[in-house]
């Protein structure tokens, strides 16, 4: 049975429950009722103190029950009142603990479901994804939800403190009570007329802090193109017109916000004249039901405006949680098949791809159309055809990133489906043409996604992959490559991802262009190295080379949508 859908608010509920806990959610609404009850014992604390300032009989019939506590020494009644200010002070405090820590456990949840997400996504959706995006998500937006916790504790803290004033209130008098809840009403009214501008405004927030963080990490990205490319000074005014859109919404944003405040406070004030002129005119109230009433009343209004405040942050956070909740949803439909468990089939035969077609989403004509292929296990095969004619694609299906839309791809014998394909992707390697190299050391850089592989292990790949330069370095294993390896030239660092992929010792190995950035020396040395590796590893060069083609077994030549 399929209910109502779940409201925003109830499901960023149901969000913090869950990386809250139930139990630890209790604690700190315990925390808030106790330092919100001392405020308010304290405050009732003023009903005798004002009787005995203003003498004997001052408390009336309302204050009558509160004679015995009149009696005491004024220094005992001063006293206690400092006590609970002190004990509310460590109440609040921890309150103010468990709020912070709170946000902080939100935002770890929200970005590591985020990114599981994500990484646990098929790839044909990744690659409609926009980066930036999911930077901006990740980052900023998972930072908000964070927020959110935060508001939500402290607009319970408010709802729960205003209650207990208001009850206070109440048992100082009632009459005067219900005067001010009617002016309270007023100040409700004001807020809810400012509500839809708020809601415009944080949507139009939302939006121009994606669009500045996409021009932010695009720009970061594609600098060195960008400068080589003369393609500056149209990247800076791209940047300056997200930057002045995003000003002027955090502008309108601001402006909303403080409105809402003096707005507030100036209806709070209203309202508190109206109190005691009602109080005084028509209620001829005691003095002893007056100052504590005017007291709680001069406190409540704080705690409604930081209300207000509260819920307007909320309002604006909440989107951010959105954002996320939608992004997580759209990434778990498209998830990929789960792996674990299923062993990878071994190459040790042929790899097929029988009936393929692949159309990307979008395109008219498929990249495939019943395309055929057969590759024995242990041979060099050459993928060679002009630009767009499928290379990558072919590459891409061979090693289980994606699936075609009809047809199969065999690993001696068994359909690459579901679970297998990706589980198939662990006897993959695939080495780029401009590859990936991260900023740590030569060894850190080899060891990625085989942390437990020995000096000796990675001493041997560096040798397959004719990377010998890397034992003249002075700290050898232990060099720094550099943010994308910039420390090394454009042929060390394919000779250095060439070697990570020999690591895994794969069934398949995959090479895209990787000789287009060698001189010819270092060209014949990899070249000789892919030749050793003929019989014990199954190559598939991508690429038009002559030197590649001619070591290969096989050349396949496409043609746009073959
Ligand atoms: N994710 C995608 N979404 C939509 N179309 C795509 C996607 N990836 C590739 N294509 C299209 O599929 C066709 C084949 O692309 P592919 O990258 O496989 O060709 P290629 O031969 O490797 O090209 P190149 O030599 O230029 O790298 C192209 O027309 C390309 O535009």
């Amino acid at each position: 049975m399929s209910g109502k859908p779940a409201s925003p608010t109830v499901r960023a509920l149901r969000v913090i429950r869950d990386a809250a806990g139930v139990g630890r959610l209790v604690w700190i609404a315990a925390l808030m009722i106790v330092s919100s009850l001392t405020e308010g014992i304290g405050l009732l604390m003023l009903v005798p103190i004002t009787g005995l300032i203003a003498g004997k009989g001052a408390l009336g019939a309302a204050g009558a029950w509160l004679e015995p506590v009149a009696a005491w020494p004024v220094g005992l009644l001063l006293a206690m009142v400092v006590a609970l200010v002190i004990m509310r002070a460590a109440l609040v405090y921890l309150v103010l603990d468990a709020r912070y820590r709170l946000g902080l456990t939100l935002t770890k949840v929200m970005r590591i479901q985020t990114q599981n997400a994500i990484l646990a996504a098929e790839w044909r959706w990744l690659c409609r994804q926009s980066s930036s995006d999911h930077v901006g998500h990740l980052m900023g937006e998972a930072d908000r939800v964070g927020q959110l916790g935060e508001e939500a504790l402290s607009i319970a803290t408010g709802l729960i403190t205003a209650t207990i004033l208001l009850f206070t209130a109440t048992v100082v008098s009632w009459k005067l009570t219900v005067v001010a809840l009617a002016t309270a009403g007023l100040v409700a009214t004001c807020m809810i007329a400012m509500r839809s501008r708020r809601e415009v405004a944080v949507v139009r927030y939302s939006d121009a802090y994606q669009a500045l963080n996409a021009q932010v990490t695009n720009g970061l990205f594609h600098l060195r193109a960008a400068r080589i490319g003369g393609a500056e000074a149209s990247l800076v005014e791209q940047f300056n017109h997200a930057a002045r859109v995003m000003e002027l919404a955090e502008q309108q944003y601001n402006r909303t916000h403080s409105l809402v405040h003096v707005m507030l406070q100036v209806v709070a004030a209203v309202s508190l004249g109206m109190l005691v002129y009602v109080a005084t005119m028509h209620l001829h109230s005691p003095l002893t039901a007056l100052v504590p009433v005017l007291a709680i009343m001069a406190r409540l209004v704080p705690v409604a405006t930081s209300l207000q405040q509260d819920l307007s942050r909320w309002g604006h956070d909440r989107s951010a949680l959105d954002g996320l909740q939608d992004l997580i949803g759209e990434a778990t439909r498209n998830v990929e098949a789960r792996s674990a468990g299923t062993d990878a089939p071994a190459l040790r035969e042929a790899l097929v791809l029988r009936g393929i077609t692949l159309r990307y989403e979008g395109r008219e004509t498929p990249v495939f159309d019943g395309f055929e292929l057969t590759i024995a296990a242990g041979s060099v095969v050459c993928i060679s055809g002009p630009s767009g004619s499928g290379k990558s694609s072919l590459a891409d299906m061979l090693s289980g990133l994606i699936s075609p839309d009809a047809g199969e791809v065999l690993v001696d014998g068994q359909p690459l489906a579901g679970a297998l394909r990706v589980a198939w992707r662990s006897r993959v390697a695939y080495v780029e043409q401009i590859p990936y190299l991260f900023d740590g050391t030569i060894a850190d850089n080899l060891r990625w996604g085989l942390p437990h592989e020995d000096d000796e292990a990675l001493w041997d790949a560096l040798g397959l992959a004719s990377a010998s330069f890397v034992a003249a370095l002075p700290e050898g294993l232990a060099t720094r490559v550099g943010e994308q390896g910039r420390q090394f030239s454009g042929g060390e660092r394919q000779r250095l991802a060439l070697a990570r992929a020999l690591l895994r010792k794969p069934d398949l190995l995959i090479l895209d262009e990787i000789t287009s950035a060698l001189d010819s020396g270092n060209e014949a040395a990899v070249i000789e190295s892919i030749a050793a590796l003929k019989g014990s590893c199954t190559v598939l060069i991508l690429g038009h080379r002559s030197t590649l083609q001619r070591l290969a077994d096989h050349v396949v030549e496409l043609a746009p949508g073959d």
